[in-house]
């Protein structure tokens, strides 16, 4: 459903007009160029590069997302922003005071602002970030931790940040851990439940629980395991250091990382690349790359997947119209491939 109204549609065509009339091909130097030194292509001139060309760095546009009703989205602990005429959200947590430690309030927000910019056929990669330059965020605000959980809008408590990290991974378009300063405790976890991470380099990784008298062993450890190796996973658990964005890119942790005033820029260079890219493609990519590991859930994204594509088959049409018509289907003309 695309959620833009034609007035908006026509606003934003112009921006993209004007934003196209100032779009300059970069060249950066090569350790500028991103992960590998490849994401760049000034310095590939084959026809690959020629045809897809260079991505525009200019900043993005933000405007505060809309609900369906048209309303500008209210939030207390988030700002929820799109880019004007592209295709990226960007969600932010905004309790910077509390270096952008969530509550079950903020979860909530965040977790209804995923789901919009899910639902928003225009969008096509969302930025997952915390307000201000000191933090990405610092987990569960501990003043609100009780006994049974996190508490403040309400008198019991709860854990409802595993609702968000299943939401990002079976989100069906990638989100991208946009992170200066801390990623730590479960704001470390929810980076790595994010489809890729570009740090500032003032970032900081690290697990706290055994400090603070908490653990993840869920998607804070196996995902963890996965991605840099059972070894430092077990040391990161263990001794509870706080990592350099250089060691966490060695341990697999970042994807690249880049001088913090130049974050954004390169965050919505990188969302700008993927959202040139096939929608499907990508979707079926990423549950794809988290099948193994999410196992039921996994195959059952990915099998939903092969669904949906199916359905548009004539295949699947002929199925569905047979059924409709009272018929017995005629499936004589489809191959049964090799
Ligand atoms: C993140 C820090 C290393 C930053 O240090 P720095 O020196 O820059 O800043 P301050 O320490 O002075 O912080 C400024 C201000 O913010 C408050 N604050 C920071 N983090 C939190 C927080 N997580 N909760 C509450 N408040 C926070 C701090 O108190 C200061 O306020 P003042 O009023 O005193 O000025 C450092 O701040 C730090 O180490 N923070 C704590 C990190 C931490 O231990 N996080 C919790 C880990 S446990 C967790 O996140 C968790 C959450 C879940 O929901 C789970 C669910 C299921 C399983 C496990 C879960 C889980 O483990």
């Amino acid at each position: 459903m695309a959620k833009m109204a034609g007035n908006e549609m026509n606003t934003v065509s112009r921006r993209v007009a004007s934003v196209a009339q100032h779009f300059i091909p970069v060249h950066l130097p090569s350790n500028e160029s991103g992960s590998l030194g490849l994401s760049n292509t000034s310095n590939i001139n084959d026809s690959y590069h020629r045809v897809h060309g260079e991505v525009p760095t200019h900043p993005a546009v933000w405007r505060i997302a809309r609900d369906d009703s048209g309303k500008e989205y209210q939030f207390t602990d988030i700002i929820y922003e799109k880019a004007v005429g592209e295709g990226i959200a960007k969600i932010t947590i905004n309790r910077p005071e509390r270096r952008n430690a969530f509550r079950p309030l903020t979860i909530k927000e965040l977790i209804v602002a995923f789901n919009d910019a899910r639902d928003d056929n225009t969008i096509g990669a969302i930025i997952f970030t915390g307000k201000g330059t000191q933090a990405f965020c610092s987990g569960g605000d501990q003043a609100v931790r009780k006994a049974d959980g996190y508490a403040d809008y309400d008198k019991f408590g709860r854990l409802n940040v595993l609702d968000l990290q299943v939401q990002i991974r079976r989100l069906p378009k990638p989100v991208i851990a946009m992170v200066a300063g801390y990623a730590i405790g479960g704001g470390h976890i929810l980076h790595m439940v994010c489809d890729l991470t570009i740090a500032a380099d003032n970032a900081v990784f690290g697990q706290t629980g055994p400090k603070v008298g908490s653990f993840d062993a869920g998607y804070g450890s196996s995902v963890m395991a996965r991605l840099i190796g059972p070894k430092r996973a077990r040391e990161m658990w263990f001794l509870a250091r706080f990592y350099t964005a250089p060691e966490a890119e060695k341990m697999g942790l970042v994807n690249t990382i880049v001088p913090l005033e130049k974050l954004e820029q390169e965050t919505v260079k990188w969302c700008r690349e993927i959202v040139r890219n096939s929608p499907t493609a990508i979707r079926v990519l990423k549950s794809a790359l988290n099948a193994i590991d999410d196992g039921h859930a996994g195959l059952q994204q990915l099998a939903g997947d092969a669904t949906l594509l199916f359905y548009g088959s004539e295949e699947g049409i002929a199925g569905k119209t047979a059924y409709l018509e009272h018929r017995r289907p005629d499936f004589s003309k489809f191959p049964w491939r090799p």
